[in-house]
């Protein structure tokens, strides 16, 4: 029987979780080659000293791959990436496919791949639950949606990065179940962080909230997670602050033209935006525990 040739993937963006997930395309050995970008470009010299290659533009790398996968910051980044000079637009092609894992809106992914399908590629939005070290671990949980053919065709890819993928129907589908799971967490954040405040106003040890809360109905990975640097009030950044308000923002944005009141996730995005302001950007989203404290 013939042998069904590997596939030539790339990547863009090699951020917080880009560049893990990257590596491990490239530690499985599954695919023909890796090729990579991102904007800075001194972010693509470890994952070369590890075997990847590296291109200059998205262009080239599309040119290269089969299949690229994209992990950017935002919605102007996605775009950018896209439609700019020597995007990813300029060499996509029938037979190429463009999977976009970055947490964008809906019309973002939508505008993508329509143009992405104008010139014969296939596309697939891919955003994604899991931070840091789920990336680095391969544990993520995948959504997608978007061209059915292309979801099974980089099924081996998303068993590498996640341990979970979700087919969840036309683009959009996946970028707006994204900025739901998303606005949830950012809303049990802020509730964490308030509470944590009130602990501590209130004569109370945090850490014995943290076990009190752990033990109960309300016990979940986070904040045990994020509890301890919440306590220390050092926030090295695993999900950067800025992206879960813009999540918020996102998802608020859907709320307005769904018509769907969200009160308590707008309450969450402005005390992320207060955070913003005092200057914890681009620090852990637990940060967002700034914001309740007054001077
Ligand atoms: N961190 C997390 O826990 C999770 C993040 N996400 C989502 O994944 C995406 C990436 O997140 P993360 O890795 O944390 O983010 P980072 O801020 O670490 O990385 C952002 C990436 O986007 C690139 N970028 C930013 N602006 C542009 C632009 N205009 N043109 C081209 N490239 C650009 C950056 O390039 P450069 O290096 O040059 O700045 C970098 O590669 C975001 O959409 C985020 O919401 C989803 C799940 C979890
Ligand atoms: O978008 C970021 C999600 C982070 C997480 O799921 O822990």
């Amino acid at each position: 029987m013939a042998e069904i040739p590997k596939l030539r993937v790339g990547f863009l963006g090699l951020g917080i979780m880009g560049e893990a997930m990257a590596r491990n395309l490239l530690k499985s050995g599954l695919f023909a080659s890796v090729m990579v970008w991102n904007r800075t470009m001194a972010k693509c010299a470890p994952l070369v000293a590890e075997g990847a290659q590296c291109a200059e533009t998205p262009a080239a790398v599309v040119d290269s791959c089969d299949v690229t996968f994209a992990m950017l910051a935002d919605p102007s980044a996605a775009l950018e990436a896209v439609f700019g000079d020597n995007g990813v637009l300029a060499a996509i092609a029938p037979g190429k496919g463009y999977v976009d894992m970055s947490t964008v809106d809906e019309a973002t992914s939508t505008k993508i791949g329509e143009a992405i399908a104008t010139k014969g590629g296939k596309f697939l939005e891919g955003p994604v639950s899991g931070s840091k070290k789920p990336a680095i671990d391969g544990q993520l949980i995948i959504m997608a949606a978007g061209d059915k053919e292309l979801y099974d065709l980089v099924q081996s890819a998303f068993n590498v990065m996640g341990k979970k993928s979700f087919y969840l129907g036309t683009t959009g589908a996946a970028a707006r179940m994204k900025l739901v799971v998303n606005m949830v967490m950012g809303s049990m954040m802020g509730a964490f962080c308030e509470g944590m405040a009130l602990a501590d106003k209130a004569g109370l040890e945090q850490s014995a909230l943290l076990e009190i809360l752990g033990l109960g109905a309300m016990a979940n990975p986070m904040f045990a997670l994020k509890g301890p640097a919440i306590m220390s009030r050092n926030y090295p950044p695993a999900f950067p602050l800025k992206h879960q308000q813009k999540d918020l923002r996102l998802a608020l944005a859907l709320g307005d033209a769904l018509n769907q009141p969200l009160p308590v996730a707008a309450a969450a995005n402005e005390a992320f935006k207060n955070a913003k302001a005092k200057g914890h950007a681009d620090e852990d989203f637990a940060a967002v525990y700034e914001a309740t404290q007054q001077k």
